[in-house]
């Protein structure tokens, strides 16, 4: 099984290096393509795969082909790759918004498989969701999946409406934990705490919560209670966030990225 990876960004480069530490694929089966002179050369010097600069040396003669280009650049990537290509080959696309249907006719690719996976991926600790045309088999979906897998843990949904909806949950979600975190962070600082005081402040206020939530099946809500004592501090901080509709205005945050997807499709 020969793997290529189109595009050593963020999302591109992390697949590489989660795949590259499997025991799945060997160096010589794990290819890497970027248009990036600078990110070439860094790359080169990486011993986890092989590196390319030019699709005619990698695409045809690869099995299962990642693509991790922003949608923008999709459809000068798809035209260039459109003659290299066969029906044996099957596309995983991790692009936000681009249909199975979009790849399929621009691409005139038959075996698609459309996921939305997120950075946690860089620590082993992602989560990718996925959906795949018609054309891939089972046994197809088994091997995507145990690729996708090297990056943490992956849900298989059967609409592209589930794949658009976890980019307003989970694909976009790490910057919505972070948004809170920075948030956080800027209070402790104006309080007078250290740069350095006020990330451990943080970091581990939210390690333990999530600590707390994976240990146990107690809802969020619950564990809320369990902070707030009756007339107490932690109940000053809930009723001020009710009091500004913090709740709704975190779902509508999700819902515009979910929005936003579905919207990106359309401009294909
Ligand atoms: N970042 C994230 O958290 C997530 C991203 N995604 C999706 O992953 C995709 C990639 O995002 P991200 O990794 O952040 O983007 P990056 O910009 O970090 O990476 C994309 C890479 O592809 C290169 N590139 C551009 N055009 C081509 C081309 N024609 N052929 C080969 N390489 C090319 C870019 O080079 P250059 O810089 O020169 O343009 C860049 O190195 C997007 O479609 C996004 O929707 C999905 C979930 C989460
Ligand atoms: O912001 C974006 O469009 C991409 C998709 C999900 C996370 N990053």
């Amino acid at each position: 099984m020969r793997v290529l990876v189109i595009g050593a960004g963020n999302m591109g480069l992390t697949y590489a290096e989660g795949m590259a530490e499997s025991p799945l694929l060997s160096k010589h089966n794990l290819r890497i393509y970027d248009t990036d002179p600078k990110k070439i050369e860094s790359l080169s010097k990486d011993t986890r795969f092989n590196v390319f600069d030019n699709l005619e040396d990698c695409l045809p003669k690869a099995d299962i082909v990642f693509i991790a280009v922003k949608p923008y650049h999709s459809d000068g990537l798809f035209e260039e790759m459109k003659l290299m290509i066969n029906d044996s080959q099957i596309f995983v696309s991790l692009m936000a918004g681009v249909t199975i249907d979009t790849i399929q006719q621009k691409l005139n690719a038959k075996k698609v498989i459309r996921t939305m996976p997120n950075l946690p991926a860089q620590v082993g600790k992602g989560v990718t969701s996925y959906t795949e045309s018609s054309d891939v088999s089972k046994v197809e979906m088994l091997m995507v999946r145990n690729l996708l897998d090297t990056t943490g843990t992956s849900i298989h949904v059967n609409t592209e409406k589930f794949i658009d909806a976890s980019t307003g949950i989970s694909g976009s979600g790490p910057a919505y934990v972070f948004y809170f975190m920075q948030s956080m962070l800027e209070a402790a600082q104006k309080m007078g705490f250290s740069d350095y005081d006020s990330k451990i402040l943080v970091s581990s206020t939210f390690e333990g919560a999530i600590e707390l939530f994976n240990q146990n099946s107690i809802s969020p809500k619950s564990w809320i209670e369990k902070v707030a004592s009756k007339g107490g501090t932690t109940q000053a901080a809930i009723d001020s966030m009710d009091d500004n509709n913090v709740k709704q205005l975190i779902q509508d945050a999700a819902y515009a990225a979910f929005d936003r997807a579905v919207e990106l499709g359309k401009e294909k």
